[in-house]
């Protein structure tokens, strides 16, 4: 008798406590999204009509033809993002969609995107907690990731670390490894292989680049934490998440497993740099990033400051490396199918280095004199720009006159569909023309924030005096030594799969000059 009575009190605890549980994810996953959906409509938001738990996702993720089978055409946001493009023609430049329970505020009008972010508002903006679960494995709490003062904090030490001076000591890594790219390029050319799948060289020389700039790798534990970060890298980017759809992470046990055992190990390996560094400062003067930042938070800082963690110090070394190798590679390989398409361009750029350099090693101060170098930059970063979106989160309600966003709604700013805007470049926006960057930084776009190849605000990218030195050493080694033009074989199928990428490869045939 008194067992049947704690077995029924048991069971009644357990089904008030499973009602407790469903009660609540009724409400997270349902409830909320619904009265956040209501509160967007009232503001006047509109959008494709969600399914729960998917949101807008299965139409997102419907294939669609994305080879461009009549030649190459710049003219790619319909093609990269199909949904966008025919959900603006339905709601306009501004717009509410899903990715599973989570509501995003769609922008690709920079007044609109100027209104709800300048001021005051930026500090009401940060980033959306869906993708800091999602890219915890690469970034952890590092700069991309963190807010607040948190944000302040480390963005100050890194900022220093970035500084001109110590970004010039870093041009002889770069120099090297890609002497080394080339003379495998060479080798290939002797045996007679022309063609060349420059994305993937590209590719794994950026990715050496920034492991070396970042925490070096002459020692075996730097390059054990480079082919772990490789690794890593090329798991989470096979990896098809439902980003915003409750539990999916269950679904995917292994790939999330490896990812998590993998990130256990880079971060033991960094640990163990990182206090080899700090018993022996001797090797701490390395002039690597995280010799830059140590000294900026040991030496520099004063004591009362907060100074970063070696826990902290770890998530900025992966972030660098995952923030900052791809884009470059990739503004490098989109640039050498501009220049194998545009062969004028390609004997501009030559002429210049050969003007400034005059057959010398360059150096930091002819870097910067490359100027025709750097428009056909900045409009590799208009047409193809390798962070194709940039996303925020709203903190607290953003009130713009009688418009309410409400807290929570996450916002993504369609780079590449502002890049490709005629209203916003005219008529010529799909050609390639770098002269358009001559006399006007923003290259003649008619608002100052339709060009956001870096993000905006005080989060703009840290890295990018660090990219363009990186882009104009390699593209000078290149085309110094190469000419180039594009194989019979190469399929134009820009994609994006976190970055824009050529998702079948660069292959240019190469002939020694
Ligand atoms: C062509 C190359 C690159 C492109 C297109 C690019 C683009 C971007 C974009 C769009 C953002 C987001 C800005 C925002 O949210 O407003 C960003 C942030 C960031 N980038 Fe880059 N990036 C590049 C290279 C690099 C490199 C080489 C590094 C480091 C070595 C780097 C490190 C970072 C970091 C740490 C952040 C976070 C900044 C913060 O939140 O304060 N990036 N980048």
């Amino acid at each position: 008798m008194e067992l049947s009575q704690s077995n029924q009190i048991l069971y009644m605890s357990l089904t008030a406590i499973l009602i407790f549980l469903l009660s609540r994810l009724f409400s997270l996953f349902w409830l909320s999204p619904t009265s956040s959906r209501r509160r967007l409509h009232l503001n006047g938001f509109d959008g494709p009509r969600p399914s729960f738990p998917w949101g807008n996702l299965m139409e997102m993720y419907r294939k669609v033809d994305r080879s461009n089978s009549f030649g190459i055409s710049h003219n790619i946001h319909s093609t990269v993002f199909p949904y966008f493009a025919t959900w603006r023609k339905i709601f306009g430049k501004v717009f509410i969609y899903w990715l599973g329970t989570e509501p995003f505020l769609y922008i690709a009008e920079p007044e609109f995107l100027k209104k709800v972010t300048s001021g005051g508002m930026g500090k009401k903006w940060g980033k959306p907690n869906v993708f800091k679960h999602d890219r915890k494995p690469m970034f952890g709490k590092g700069l991309v990731m963190v807010e607040g003062d948190d944000w302040t904090h480390h963005r100050h030490i890194i900022a220093r670390a970035f500084s001109a001076n110590n970004l010039n000591s870093m041009m002889g890594k770069m120099v090297e490894s890609t002497m080394n790219m080339l003379d495998t390029w060479s080798n290939r050319l002797a045996i007679g292989i022309h063609e060349i799948d420059v994305e993937n060289d590209i590719t794994k020389n950026a990715a050496e680049i920034i492991a070396k700039a970042s925490f070096g790798i002459s020692q075996e534990n730097g390059k054990k934490v480079f082919e772990k970060l490789q690794a890593m890298q090329i798991m989470l980017f096979r990896s098809n998440r439902l980003v915003g759809v409750p539990f999916s992470k269950i679904l995917f046990p292994k790939q999330s497993y490896k990812a998590w055992k993998l990130g256990k190990e880079i971060d033991q390996l960094l640990l163990t740099i990182i206090s080899s560094r700090r018993e022996n400062p001797a090797s701490n003067a390395q002039k690597d990033l995280l010799g830059f930042m140590f000294a900026e938070n040991e030496e520099k800082a004063p004591t009362s400051k907060r100074k970063l963690t070696s826990r902290e110090l770890v998530d900025e070394c992966k972030t660098f490396f995952f923030a900052g190798h791809e884009t470059t590679a990739l503004a490098l390989s989109w640039t050498l199918l501009l220049l194998a398409l545009y062969p004028e361009w390609q004997k501009a750029l030559r002429e210049e280095i050969e003007e400034v350099s005059k057959g010398e090693p360059l150096s930091a101060d002819m870097l910067v004199r490359l100027t025709k170098m750097g428009w056909v930059w900045n409009e590799v970063l208009r047409l193809y720009s390798p962070a194709p979106n940039v996303q925020r989160q709203a903190r607290e309600d953003v009130i713009i006159g009688d418009v309410v966003i409400p807290k929570g709604t996450n916002m993504w700013i369609d780079v590449v569909g502002m890049h490709h805007d005629p209203t916003l470049w005219g008529d010529d926006v799909n050609e390639f023309k770098p002269e358009r960057f001559k006399d006007n930084i923003n290259g003649g776009c008619k608002h100052r924030m339709g060009f956001l190849p870096f993000g905006f605000g005080g989060r703009i990218c840290i890295g990018r005096n660090l990219t363009i030195m990186e882009y104009k050493i390699v593209l000078s080694l290149i085309i110094r030594k190469f000419s180039l033009s594009v194989s019979p074989t190469y399929i134009h199928s820009p994609r994006i799969m976190l970055s824009l990428r050529p998702s079948q490869g660069v292959p240019l045939i190469l002939h020694h000059l």
